[in-house]
C-alpha cells in the first residue's frame, strides 16, 4: 500500500479544529430534501484526431466523435441542516452534478428528488449588466419567486451581505468578477430557499466576506435549509461544511464528515501536484474502499432496519449536524421540518 507518508498538521489543522467546534448540528432525524440515485450524465463530443490523415483542406486535423462521462452512478440523500462540499479535481464532475440536482440538465439515467426547487447560484438569478445592482436585486429576487412587496423587504439584507456600498447603485457591468458573485449570492440567500447550491462564489471574497456568508448560511441552516458548496479549497470545505463528497472521474470516492474528507482529499491533492503519483493513487484506493465500505454498511443498516420494520435512511457517520445545537431545526420555517418527509420530494426539473 502506498500511504505510508503521514500527512503534516500545520496551522490550519487547530484553525478547522476551532471552526468545526463552532458548526452546528442537525438530528439525525432531519427531514430528506434530496435523493439522488444512480445519477449519470454522458456528453457526445467532438475530438481532434492527430493520428490520422489531415483534413480536407489540409490544414486542420480530423475530429471524432468521443462520449464523455461526467457523472458515473451517484447516488445519495441528504438532509435539512446539512451543510454539503463537493470537492475533486478539475473536470471530476462536480458542476455537471450541481447542475443535475438543481434540474437545469436532466441526467442520461438515474433519479434526483427534491423537497423543492433548489436555487443555484449564479445561474438562477438572471441579472442584467445594463441594470444597477440595485435594479438587480429586485429583478434577481422577483426571478427567484418573491412577491414585489418581499424584493423590497430583502434589498438592505442583500446590500449588507454583498457590501457593495455605493457600488449598488451602479449598473453592473462595471462590477468585478467578485463584486458581481457577492451581489448573486446575497440575492440567492435572501430569497431563503430550501435548498441553495453554490458553485465556486465563495472563492471570489475577501476574509469578511467570507465570515458574513458563513453567519448568513448557518441562519440558513437553522431555518432547515440544505446548503452544497462546490469548491477547489479543500480548506474551505472543511471550515465551513458539515459533510463532504469528494468526486473524482464522475465517481463518489467518499462521502462523509467534511474534516475527515477535506483532510484525506488536501493530502491526496498535495502528492498529485508533488509528483508523487504513487502515493495518490495509493490514497485515492484507500478512500475508494472507505467509501465502498461505508456504503456497504449503509446498505447493510437500511435492510436490517427494514426487516425491523423501521428502515432509516441516514447513516450515523453521515448524521447531519448542521444545525445549531440545542435548537430546533425548521421552527421559523413553516413548510420545513415535518412537513418534509420523503413523501413530498420531486423532480427538481418540474413546475
Ligand atoms: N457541456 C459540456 N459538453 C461536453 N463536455 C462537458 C460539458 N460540461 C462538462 N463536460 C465535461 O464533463 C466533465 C466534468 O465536468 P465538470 O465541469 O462537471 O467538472 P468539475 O469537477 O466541475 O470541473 P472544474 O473543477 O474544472 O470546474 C469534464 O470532463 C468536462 O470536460
Amino acid at each position: 500500500m502506498a500511504t505510508s507518508s503521514v500527512e503534516p498538521r500545520d496551522g490550519a489543522d487547530a484553525e478547522a479544529e476551532n471552526a468545526q467546534a463552532s458548526r452546528w448540528t442537525a438530528p439525525e432525524s432531519s427531514p430528506l430534501t434530496v435523493a439522488a440515485h444512480d445519477l449519470r450524465v454522458r456528453y457526445n463530443v467532438n475530438r481532434t484526431d492527430h493520428s490520422r490523415k489531415r483534413g480536407l483542406i489540409g490544414l486542420t486535423p480530423r475530429t471524432q466523435r468521443v462520449s464523455v462521462g461526467a457523472v458515473r452512478g451517484v447516488s445519495f440523500e441528504a438532509r435539512s441542516g446539512e451543510f454539503i462540499g463537493i470537492i475533486g479535481r478539475n473536470g471530476s464532475g462536480k458542476s455537471t452534478l450541481l447542475r443535475v440536482l438543481a434540474g437545469l440538465e436532466a441526467p442520461n439515467s438515474g433519479t434526483v428528488l427534491t423537497s423543492a426547487k433548489p436555487v443555484l447560484l449564479g445561474v438562477s438569478a438572471a441579472l442584467l449588466p445594463d441594470l444597477t445592482g440595485a435594479q438587480n436585486v429586485r429583478l434577481g429576487a422577483l426571478a427567484m419567486g418573491l412577491s414585489p412587496q418581499q424584493a423590497d423587504d430583502i434589498f438592505e439584507d442583500v446590500v449588507e451581505l454583498s457590501a457593495l456600498g455605493d457600488a449598488i447603485d451602479l449598473p453592473m457591468r462595471t462590477y468585478s468578477s467578485g463584486m458581481g458573485a457577492r451581489l448573486k449570492f446575497a440575492i440567492s440567500l435572501a430569497a431563503d430557499p430550501e435548498i441553495l447550491m453554490i458553485d465556486e462564489a465563495l472563492s471570489t471574497g475577501d476574509a469578511s466576506f467570507m465570515e458574513r456568508s458563513r453567519r448568513a448560511m448557518d441562519d440558513l441552516l437553522e431555518r432547515a435549509g440544505t446548503v452544497f458548496l462546490v469548491n477547489h479549497a479543500a480548506q474551505t470545505i472543511e471550515n465551513m461544511c458539515s459533510r463532504a463528497i469528494w468526486m473524482e472521474r464522475g465517481h463518489v470516492v467518499l462521502d462523509g464528515d467534511a474534516v475527515e474528507v477535506a483532510r484525506k482529499y488536501r493530502w491526496f491533492a498535495h502528492n498529485l501536484a508533488q509528483g508523487n503519483t504513487s502515493v495518490a493513487n495509493g490514497l485515492l484506493m484507500d478512500a475508494r474502499r472507505e467509501g465502498r465500505d461505508a456504503q456497504e454498511r449503509d446498505a447493510q443498516e437500511d435492510l436490517t432496519g427494514f426487516h425491523r420494520g423501521q428502515r432509516t435512511t441516514t447513516h450515523p457517520r453521515r448524521a447531519p449536524r448542521h444545525i445549531r445545537r440545542g435548537k430546533d431545526p425548521g421552527s421559523n420555517r413553516a413548510d420545513s421540518a415535518e412537513a418534509k418527509t420523503s413523501n413530498n420530494l420531486h423532480d427538481p426539473s418540474g413546475p
